[in-house]
């Protein structure tokens, strides 16, 4: 096959600037991170065109170095820009002094080799090393990307990177193990021309893939953040119902049984009065720290209402579920909340509910814990109430622990925690 070099050259450039333009019009619909890199690598792209058009003129006066020397410098700079940019989007540790340095290094040596002390084959070492060490620069976070999210944007730019490095380290074995060794890649070998085809091909793949790694990043974010409370980090109602339809498909499949622990903060108006709403917001972020200190990784928080949790406990049965909700309550009630620099006590009432066969949805299993949360409040609060296989309302029908309780009701803020035996389950 004939590769006319002329023609791969004004391709590379018209693409390269084409794609550089596009990306440029659609900046707006990116936003933060994104944006940023999208503007390193906008810069990279028109730099890279910008090399394509000093290309001709360097391949038709090798007697005038400088002109060899520019293409070559933009060319790395380039590629470096671009490495830049995809660790920003990736979300790798930017790096930019030891980016920089490397960018330094290989430039200076494009231009001792090149103008100081010509010599070609050390200059392409130079500018083949730069290169792949610049496209390895991003491999490595791209391969830790996508272990952790398995997207498919990772592996397409991990390809074209991979691509990058084999063909220049191709180029270098071939210029190693040349019995003449060239004055100029013009000579047309067949890693030089693999190289000029890469070099004007990728700017379009690469793209593509940054495109595409843009949007899986962005797709992923906005699902993760239609699961989460955005005030405490935790799940929010729609991430709980998933998990709980997890939960009892297991259940009912394997008679396993999981346990729901409804959690409200009693008297939080309180705080909010006495503290202000940052402080009340703080504390609710400080309350959900400090639960999740209590409970297992399997275990599941969520934020259902203002200051409202839902706790799913896998593989527990209610008597289980009613020692981890004692803990929590003990947890909470032992010590105040350190919140934006005040120190809040909370307590909290607790309902417990097991899953029962029937129990089509979270909603079924919340009812009842709802129930008992409620039977909580009226006990007197800074209890748990937990709900077996009894009906409700025996819960705390003529529980003594309950009727103190509710006794108990209106104390003030900081009062002591109140005690509690479970009354059902
Ligand atoms: N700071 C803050 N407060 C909230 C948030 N969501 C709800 N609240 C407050 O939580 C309080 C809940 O008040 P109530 O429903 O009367 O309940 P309570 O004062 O906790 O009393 P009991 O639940 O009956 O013990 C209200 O004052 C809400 O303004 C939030 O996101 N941040």
């Amino acid at each position: 096959m004939h590769i006319d070099l002329p023609t791969v050259i004004a391709l590379g450039w018209i693409q390269t600037l084409a794609m550089g333009v596009l990306l440029w019009m659609v900046m707006g619909a990116f936003a933060g991170t994104a944006r940023r890199s999208l503007r390193v690598w906008i810069v990279s792209l028109l730099l890279q065109a910008a090399a394509w058009i000093v290309t001709p003129f360097a391949a038709g006066h090798p007697e005038y170095p400088p002109f060899g020397a520019v293409v070559n410098a933009m060319l790395v700079s380039a590629f470096g820009l671009g490495a830049y940019a995809l660790r920003m989007l990736t979300g790798a540790p930017a790096r930019q002094w030891r980016m920089l340095a490397l960018g330094a290094a290989v430039v200076a040596g494009i231009v001792w080799f090149q103008i100081v002390q010509p010599d070609y084959a050390a200059r392409v070492y130079v500018f083949c090393t730069g290169i792949a060490a610049f496209a390895l620069t991003v491999l490595w976070p791209l391969r830790g990307a996508w272990l952790r999210h398995g997207h498919l944007a990772y592996r397409v730019t991990m390809l074209v990177m991979l691509a990058v490095v084999g063909i220049e380290v191709w180029r270098l074995v071939e210029l190693a193990l040349a019995e003449r060794p060239p004055v100029s890649m013009f000579q047309a070998r067949a890693a030089d021309l693999a190289h000029l085809v890469l070099m004007s091909l990728q700017p379009a793949l690469a793209s593509a893939a940054f495109l595409l790694l843009y949007y899986e990043t962005a797709h992923a974010e906005l699902r993760r953040l239609a699961r989460v409370d955005p005030l405490t980090g935790v799940n929010n109602r729609r991430a709980l119902a998933e998990h709980a339809a997890r939960l009892i498909a297991a259940a009912q499949r394997d008679g396993r049984p999981f346990s729901a622990l409804m959690v409200d903060a009693d008297h939080f108006k309180r705080v909010n009065d006495r503290y202000g709403h940052g402080v009340g917001d703080a504390a609710l972020c400080a309350l959900v720290a400090r639960m999740q200190r209590t409970l297992r990784a399997s275990d599941l928080i969520g934020r259902t209402g203002g200051e409202e949790f839902v706790i799913l406990l896998p593989t527990t049965g209610v008597a289980e579920a009613r020692e981890v909700a004692e803990r929590v309550r003990e947890t909470v009630a032992m010590a105040p909340l350190r919140a934006d620099g005040s120190e809040v006590a909370l307590t909290l009432s607790i309902g417990v509910a097991v899953y029962r066969t029937g129990d089509a949805d979270l909603d079924a299993l919340l009812q009842r814990a709802d129930t008992a949360l409620y039977a909580a409040k009226h006990a007197g609060r800074n209890r748990v109430v937990a709900i077996g296989d009894a009906p409700a309302a025996d819960t705390h029908a003529g529980n003594p622990a309950a009727r103190a309780g509710a006794a108990a009701d209106g104390a003030p803020l900081n009062a002591a925690a109140g005690s509690d035996r479970p009354v059902s389950g």
